[in-house]
């Protein structure tokens, strides 16, 4: 079966319909986008698929052994978020929580996986610095170390690039692209559809709360609301 099977799935805030019928599944090994307009309903899906969201109707079902705190996450940054009075090295472990069980003091082996990955994104040499004091680049680096920490199968990414750089949005890319070639089911909410369309598999394209495409990149880029939407970009 599926990792994420979204069967009928509809979604709403306070009786309005945000997310229409929308089915689709996840695969293991997919990189996954969603793409879609600003409000088209992208982040309460996620959300829904992550259990986060409970539905007005349809189901979000996990298989093949799947389970919640196997998921990686890194929300949507918020203003609040970005002036967290913690440190590197804090943030970064506490995606070890699983499932957001509390521990007084974390074992040696989260302390150990914690510093593999603040050193893979390049951040172990400002593990003790405070985190509301790094640039946005930086931010997302270490958030993305704690999502690290956290799974070992999927990681679901809402617009992880926002606000960054060029030249950190292509680093940021690699980092998942290896990730991704390392095993990990990428499941992403993205507005860089050239990204995208360049690096995922498979692409989800909502507007108003339905599903527009589903399917292959490749296909995507062919297809008539894919060269609307990107004029035609080529998928390597
Ligand atoms: N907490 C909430 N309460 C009420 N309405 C909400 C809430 N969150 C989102 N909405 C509404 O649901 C719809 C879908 O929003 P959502 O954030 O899922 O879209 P999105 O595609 O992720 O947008 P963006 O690209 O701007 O992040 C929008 O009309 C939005 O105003």
């Amino acid at each position: 079966m599926s990792l994420i099977k979204c069967k009928n799935v509809s979604l709403s805030y306070d009786g309005l319909i945000v997310a229409n019928n929308i089915s689709f599944e996840i695969n293991k090994g997919d990189y996954y986008s969603i793409i879609g307009r600003n409000g088209s309903g992208k982040s309460t899906l996620l959300k829904a698929l992550l259990h986060l969201k409970s539905t007005e109707s349809g189901s979000v079902e996990y298989g093949d052994g799947l389970v919640q705190s196997d998921i990686g996450y890194l929300a949507q940054q918020t203003p609040v978020q970005k002036d967290f009075p913690a440190s590197v090295n804090e943030v970064v472990l506490s995606g070890c929580l699983k499932g957001g069980v509390f521990k007084p003091f974390y074992s040696l082996s989260d302390k150990k996986l914690a510093l593999e990955k603040m050193e893979l994104l390049g951040i172990a040499n400002i593990k003790s610095k405070c985190f509301r004091e790094l640039s946005g680049g930086q931010q997302q680096r270490v958030l993305l170390a704690r999502a690290m920490c956290a799974t070992r199968k999927i990681l679901f990414l809402d617009e992880p690039v926002t606000g960054l750089d060029p030249v950190v949005t292509t680093e940021f890319f690699n980092i998942i692209n290896e990730m991704h070639r390392n095993g990990i089911t990428i499941v992403m909410v993205s507005h860089d559809i050239h990204c995208a369309v360049k690096y995922s598999n498979r692409i989800l394209h909502l507007e108003d709360g339905s599903v527009m495409f589903d399917g292959p990149s490749k296909e995507y880029s062919r297809s008539k609301i894919g060269i609307e939407f990107v004029g035609g970009h080529k998928h390597d």
